[in-house]
């Protein structure tokens, strides 16, 4: 499917198209078309998964969602009990119902149970052209019970596929997908990111859920140029049921909205972890795997607040600190700068305004967080917390010689992110004592950002991290010649490298963002092989 394309580089034009092609609708109704998914699923009698999951994580996450039911499943906590393929002369009569008469943004497939359905679909999206087709190519649940079986895998490989914007197979899924390859590491899940991004969707995430022996949840998301490495904490729960298909349906969901592929993963990913964090102790049934709980958001302060729902220590790998003057220099906006430092790979941003009016640094705050917020990136604000209250933006960045983090938490409660320069043990401790989120330690290597400022070197970071209570970004002349070298010392709690002049004292700053990402990539994944 062409479409997918316009969603990734065009999404603006994604939405004035929709608006032309249902102003006759919205003529006649004088009302606003919402972002519109449609699943094609199979349902769960115990809603923990297929079409109940996608009907309530578009709920969450503010989506219409139509549906066409491929089977009905006899399922609980402890199983598929039994399977009711729905007639393909019925699933092709569902979707012409929905695709005739609304205006579809996403379709998202789920269970496809025979080759016959999988063959009604693809005829339907010929028939009625929609933005974007998710695939989430199921074929055993998570109890181990078979949904499609391996009679499908070539029309999966060879008409579905090249159809899809995305394709999220878990290791099981992926491996079948590819002959039964074995997939033990995240090296092999690069490999068969590549391999399946070869047979035609345009975007592959490998989930690596199931991977044997990693703390986090590590997934490979390949768009054909670059590797992504998305890690997300393991939450300690049995209520996963479920995980899969909404992680597909949010991708779905937030791709309606107008988000690009990337953001549209990481903000699913985001998702899924919240709502395992919040129901990892409800209990559902009696089986071994238990649902969780979609609607999460629409409960808050039912619920006591924790922390990991604000920060993700992955989200240090590639910090990018702005400073206004480089990019007065090479003539472009500080947004501008933003936008393509995220759109390179930047994980969370900093604006660091030395010189600038309240007022000015305000404003830039406000309209840099709506770019970071549509891209799911946090931002935080440089030494001050006033505007940081009056931007709400996701937190600050403060050194020993600002507000202490014991007085920043106090002002800006428990859902904000604090981080705190530390350049020795005695610090970091502190800052943990304090209620800091993380630590930045530095300068690492001499820089002419920040004048008159001491270097610790590699065996100064070394130290810090490895009694550090909190996860650490390096900083200090730091760029794409030594990133290598820093994260592939491969320290305990060492997340990522902040910048400054690496990427935006350049000409392109997209370029350049992406250059360093490559090879924090690199090093990471050659430590994690060691
Ligand atoms: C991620 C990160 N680490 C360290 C610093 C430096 O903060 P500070 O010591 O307060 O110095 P200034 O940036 O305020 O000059 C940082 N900004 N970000
Ligand atoms: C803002 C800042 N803090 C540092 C510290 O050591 O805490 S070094 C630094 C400047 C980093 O800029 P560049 O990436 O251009 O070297
Ligand atoms: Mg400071």
């Amino acid at each position: 499917m062409a479409y997918g394309g316009v969603i990734l580089s065009n999404s603006l034009s994604f939405y004035q198209k929709r608006i032309v092609m249902s102003s006759r609708v919205q003529e006649k109704n004088g009302g606003a078309s919402i972002p519109h998914v449609l699943s094609v699923a199979g349902s769960d009698s115990g809603a923990g998964a297929g079409i109940q999951a996608d009907l309530k994580t578009c709920a969450a996450r503010g989506v219409y969602c139509s549906t066409v039911i491929t089977a009905v499943t006899a399922q609980n906590t402890v199983g598929v009990q039994s399977v009711h393929a729905v007639p393909e002369d019925f699933v092709a009569q569902q979707l012409k119902s929905v695709l005739s008469d609304m205006q579809v943004d996403v379709v998202k497939s789920g269970m496809l149970p025979s080759v016959g359905v999988v063959k009604v679909l693809l005829q339907s999206l010929a028939e009625f052209s929609v933005r974007a087709l998710v695939v989430d190519p199921v074929m055993v649940s998570t109890s181990g019970d078979v949904l499609a079986g391996p009679s499908i895998l070539s029309t999966f490989r060879e008409e579905l596929l090249p159809m899809a914007d995305i394709v999220t197979p878990n290791i099981k899924e992926a491996s079948a997908l590819l002959g039964g390859i074995r997939l033990e590491t995240v090296a092999d899940m690069r490999t068969a990111a590549e391999l399946l991004h070869a047979l035609g969707p345009r975007n592959v995430l490998v989930k690596g859920g199931d991977l044997p022996g990693s703390l986090d949840a590590v997934d490979i998301f390949f768009n054909g140029e670059h590797f992504y490495e998305l890690r997300s904490s393991r939450i300690k729960t049995h209520n996963t049921h479920g995980t899969g298909c909404t992680l597909a349906s949010c991708i779905a969901a937030e791709l309606a909205k107008g988000s690009p592929m990337l953001t549209a993963v990481r903000v699913a990913k985001r998702y899924v972890e919240t709502a395992l964090e919040y129901s990892k102790d409800i209990l559902i049934g009696n089986g071994i795997q238990g649902p969780f709980d979609h609607l999460l958001r629409l409960k808050s302060g039912s619920h006591s607040f924790s922390r990991k729902d604000a920060f993700n220590p992955s989200d240090l790998f590639l910090y990018a600190v702005t400073d206004s003057g480089m990019n007065k220099k090479w003539g472009r906006s500080m947004v501008d700068a933003v936008a393509e430092a995220i759109q390179g790979g930047a994980t969370i941003v900093q604006l660091r305004e030395k010189d600038v009016e309240t007022r000015d640094f305000l404003e830039t705050a406000k309209s840099c967080l709506a770019v970071c917020r549509s891209h799911g990136v946090p931002l935080l604000i440089n030494d001050r917390i006033d505007v940081a209250l009056a931007s709400d933006a996701d937190g600050v960045h403060v050194g020993q010689s600002d507000m202490p983090a014991t007085v920043a938490r106090t002002l800006l409660g428990p859902e904000k992110i604090i981080g705190v320069s530390c350049k020795t043990v005695e610090q970091a401790q502190q800052a943990w004592i304090g209620g800091a989120d993380y630590i930045g330690c530095g300068g690492v290597y001499s820089t002419n950002t920040k004048a008159n400022n001491p270097t610790i070197g590699l065996d100064g970071l070394k130290t810090v991290c490895s009694a550090s209570k909190l996860p650490v970004v390096a900083i200090g002349g730091i760029n794409a010649s030594n990133a290598g070298t820093v994260m592939g010392m491969g320290v305990p709690n060492l997340k990522g490298v902040a910048v400054v002049s690496a990427l935006f004292d350049r000409e392109n700053v997209l370029a350049e963002t992406k250059k360093l990402h490559a090879l924090l990539m690199e090093a990471s994944s050659s430590t994690k092989m060691q």
